[in-house]
């Protein structure tokens, strides 16, 4: 087996998609958790570009990592300069990393019109800065910028522009795809020439601006590169850079090519949500391998398929990436949709149990109402044990009214809430004002229920989504309202529907109370 290197470039590449911008610290703890990840290089920043990067490398030093090499980026010396007098690459050399990377011009237009310098001073400015960094630093990498436009336009020149590199004794060449529009079956024919001239080992990094980024790197492979950079989630400049977070699974499970342990690589989700977290974006639900949907199976005729082999319709086994497969509930849904979602619940119910049919014309008619229950898993256990007659009625709302006012001179609209509630034979008629209306009334039913329920105080209202649905044919439009609510334990979602947005939340508050009582219930 072939073991392929992986170079990360998630803080430098990573950092140049919009949106994206990583504080020194948040640096660090990506870096940390790469090396825990067990990728062997990290491109840790350009320390020639701002002091925030400069820090960056000054900072790793200090922390011993596992196996991880650190990376310091740059470009080739500025034309009009010599190496030993060239600002990058002083500073690449003072950042004091294990490996220097740096970037250099392949194809005759950019050296034309970027450069504005002769094709030959380009490839001196190549060969020179990289030999005065291999007198420096023990790892010298180059990235052949453009490679494959370059290798289009002007074969022979690009060719030349990787020997100037070759004969500075670079430790590894990497075929750029920089404008990210090479498709996979042009890269064999292409790597092929280029190993006829070069002996020195390849890399690739690939941009995915024609969706080939993970393609091109994977073919890369398959045609003998053995060094491969990308992103975590495929963060990059313009529409990103390869995703890693597919290349490792592919290449290890698909590819039989070594590069983490299977421990390692079961941690892959989990460093992908992490990496998230820090760039404060939400994750890609449909990402592959890792995203929620990545294994969630919704049609009817799947989920009954996978009940009696998982493999019918998943690739992988979802552990592998410290992912799991998921059920969905929705008018797609058949019997086993059903049947999956109450063993989930600890539900005991029977595919023949016309229950199950029951059930399942209900959830149909809410979903054509409206309803969704792909994000609300709670209100749908609610739904089943009420068509079971098992839901314990904790309370019931009696009546409630919401005023919202607003007087002339005031900077805000006053809220406030009225709830009756029963508990038993008692009837709870309190009154809250809020943020807002449906702030209100959560503060209403709260303070109506914490009398009966203290463990109301333990739970939160996390989120909180309307979408205004468009009107059928003869029929006015609704509005569903997608609530998340959590304590020390979970999270759960609940769902309401009404053309009343008032009349919305107050559903899927009601359902939110309903769960968190009847999940402590079975707790206790
Ligand atoms: C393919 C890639 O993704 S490469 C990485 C791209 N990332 C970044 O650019 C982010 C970091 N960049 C920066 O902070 C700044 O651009 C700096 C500090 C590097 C340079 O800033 P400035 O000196 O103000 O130059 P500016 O950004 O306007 O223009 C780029 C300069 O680099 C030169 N250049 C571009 N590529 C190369 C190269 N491979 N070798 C040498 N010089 C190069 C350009 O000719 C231009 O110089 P000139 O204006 O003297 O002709
Ligand atoms: C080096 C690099 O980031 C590129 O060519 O895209």
């Amino acid at each position: 087996m072939t073991a392929i290197r992986l170079y990360d470039t998630t803080l430098r590449d990573g950092t140049q998609a919009e949106e994206i911008s990583f504080l020194v610290e948040d640096k660090i703890r990506i870096a940390q958790k790469l090396d825990d990840l067990g990728i062997h290089y990290i491109e840790g920043g350009w320390p020639g570009s701002n002091p925030k990067d400069i820090s960056f490398f000054q900072e790793i030093r200090k922390i011993s990592l596992r196996q991880t090499k650190i990376a310091a980026f740059g470009s080739t010396r500025r034309a009009k300069t010599t190496p030993d007098k060239d600002n990058n690459l002083r500073t690449l050399i003072q950042s004091a990393p294990d490996v220097v990377t740096i970037f250099g011009k392949t194809w005759d237009f950019h050296v034309r019109e970027a450069l504005r310098i002769s094709l030959d001073e380009n490839l001196d400015l190549i060969n020179d800065s990289l030999l005065y960094l291999k007198r420096h630093v023990e790892e010298v990498f180059y990235d052949a910028e453009h490679f494959f436009d370059g290798y289009k336009a002007n074969p022979a020149y690009a060719i030349k522009t990787l020997q100037a590199a070759e004969q500075a004794g670079v430790d590894c060449i990497v075929l750029c795809d920089t404008n990210g529009g090479t498709l996979p079956f042009e890269l064999p024919p292409i790597i092929a020439e280029v190993r006829k001239h070069i002996s020195t080992p390849l890399g690739i990094h690939s941009h995915n601006d024609s969706e080939c980024a993970v393609a091109n790197s994977l073919v890369a492979v398959d045609c003998g590169i053995v060094h491969v950079q990308g992103t975590i989630n495929g963060f990059g400049e313009r529409c990103g850079n390869a995703n890693l977070c597919s290349i490792i699974p592919s290449l290890m499970l698909k590819m039989g090519k070594e590069s983490l342990t299977n421990e390692q690589l079961a941690s892959l989700r989990e460093v992908s949500r992490f990496v998230y977290e820090l760039a404060n974006l939400v994750p890609n639900k449909h990402q592959p391998f890792v995203g929620n949907s990545a294994f969630a199976h919704k049609g009817g005729v799947h989920v009954s398929a996978i009940q009696r082999h998982s493999e019918t319709y998943e690739h992988i086994r979802p552990e592998r990436v410290g992912n799991i497969s998921r059920v969905l509930v929705s008018d797609l849904s058949g019997r086993s949709n059903i049947l999956a979602k109450a063993e989930q619940f600890n539900i005991k119910l029977d595919s023949k149990d016309p229950l199950t049919i029951e059930i399942l014309e209900r959830l149909k008619e809410l979903e054509n109402q409206g309803y969704q229950f792909e994000g609300a898993e709670a209100s749908f256990d609610l739904l089943m044990r009420r068509a079971l007659g098992t839901l314990r009625p904790f309370f019931s709302v009696v009546g409630f009214r919401v005023i919202d006012s607003k007087r002339e001179g005031e900077d805000k609209p006053f809220s406030e809430a009225t709830v009756q509630v029963k508990v038993g034979g008692h009837v709870e008629h309190t009154a809250a004002e809020g943020n807002g209306p449906v702030n209100a009334l959560d503060h209403a039913l709260r303070k109506a229920l914490e009398n009966f329920y203290p463990q109301i105080k333990d739970m939160q209202l996390l989120d909180y989504k309307v979408r205004v649905l468009p009107a059928g044919q003869g029929t006015a439009s609704v509005t569903r309202v997608l609530i998340e609510s959590g304590d020390a334990d979970l999270r759960w979602g609940t769902v309401g529907v009404s053309d009343n947005i008032i009349d919305a939340s107050y559903y899927a508050l009601v359902d939110a109370f309903q769960y968190k009582l009847l999940k402590d219930s079975d707790a206790s």
